[in-house]
């Protein structure tokens, strides 16, 4: 199995320059779902990464005691309750992209919210399952819905998902549990491998200043406005993956730690880059 390094040309094939003759519904709707009442920070993190992406349009939805502090950080970005189960199945139902789970807490209240995303989804969307969702589809063997399926665990969350201890997750076995699981299965680590169809991708960047609280929410929110906007889902994977960490490695030049929120103010920059003609 050859394992392909993600690289700047597979970047520039998805990035495309935005279009004069278009609006923010051309950019893809993106619904996010997390931030219990311990965890709210997790949901505003992946809230700030997916609006600084470039989705369309943004809905969180999110515990209430979250709604005054994400509106405060994030004005740009719509705000509804996760007890009004009607009004999530509408946002659901409308998203172009979805991604549930950073900072939902693995309790019954997280299990009923993740069970009605997975009833409304539907096969032509993009569903992201991060942080707690992992847990709770591990923890209950929930049935996955037909949609397009992005995993993204750390190595702990594999383990549970896959049932693959952390020392025995080589690639020959991370990728038989892959097939058997589907979609795509982003393996956060040092050097990120991507799993999709068989194929194996791997971040070539990231740095351990990145080792902090909400980096991988802040990863899952841009996973959710690249695909929300880029139609080639396994590219939009692949381009988030490699910016998240691009970023990170710039800043850490100068710096010991980099904040997810940092790293979310940068990435218009750097999408902006890849969307020009190469020059050299
Ligand atoms: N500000 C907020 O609101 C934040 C909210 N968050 C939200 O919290 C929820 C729980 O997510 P979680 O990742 O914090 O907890 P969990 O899934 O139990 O994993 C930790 C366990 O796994 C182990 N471990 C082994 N390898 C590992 C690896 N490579 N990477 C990471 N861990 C690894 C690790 O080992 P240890 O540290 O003990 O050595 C430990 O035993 C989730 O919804 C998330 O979105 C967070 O994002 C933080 C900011
Ligand atoms: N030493 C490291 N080298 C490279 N990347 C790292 C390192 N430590 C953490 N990361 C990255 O940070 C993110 C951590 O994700 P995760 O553990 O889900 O964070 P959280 O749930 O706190 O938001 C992943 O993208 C991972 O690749
Ligand atoms: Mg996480």
């Amino acid at each position: 199995m050859s394992i392909q390094p993600i690289t700047e040309a597979m970047l520039r094939n998805v990035i495309a320059p935005r279009l004069a003759d278009s609006h923010k519904g051309t950019y893809g709707r993106l619904t996010l779902i997390g931030g219990n009442a311990q965890f709210g920070g997790a949901i505003i993190m992946a809230t700030t990464a997916g609006i600084y992406s470039g989705a369309g349009l943004t809905t969180t939805i999110t515990d209430p005691a979250n709604v005054t502090a994400l509106h405060t950080r994030m004005p740009e970005a719509m705000v509804v309750d996760f007890n009004n189960q009607a009004k999530l199945k509408e946002l659901v139902r409308g998203a172009t992209s979805i991604v549930v789970g950073p900072g939902l807490g693995n309790d019954d209240q997280g299990l009923r919210i993740l069970k009605d995303v997975f009833e409304v989804v539907s096969e032509k969307q993009v569903l992201i399952i991060d942080g707690s969702a992992i847990d709770l589809v591990a923890t209950h063997s929930l049935m996955l819905p037909a949609a397009k399926l992005i995993f993204t665990p750390h190595e702990m969350e594999w383990q549970r998902l896959s049932g693959i201890p952390i020392a025995e997750q080589t690639v020959a076995n991370n990728l038989q549990a892959a097939a058997k699981i589907g979609g795509i299965i982003v393996l956060k680590k040092h050097h990120t491998q991507i799993a999709s169809d068989g194929q194996l991708f791997e971040n070539p960047g990231g740095t351990p200043a990145m080792a902090t609280g909400g980096m991988g929410d802040t990863l899952a929110g841009m996973i959710g406005g690249f695909t929300a906007q880029f139609a080639d889902t396994l590219g939009a994977v692949l381009a988030a993956v490699y910016i998240h960490s691009q970023i990170a490695d710039d800043l850490a030049h100068n710096a010991y730690v980099v904040l997810p929120t940092q790293i979310s103010e940068e990435i218009p920059w750097y999408m902006k880059q890849y969307s020009l003609p190469k020059t050299n």
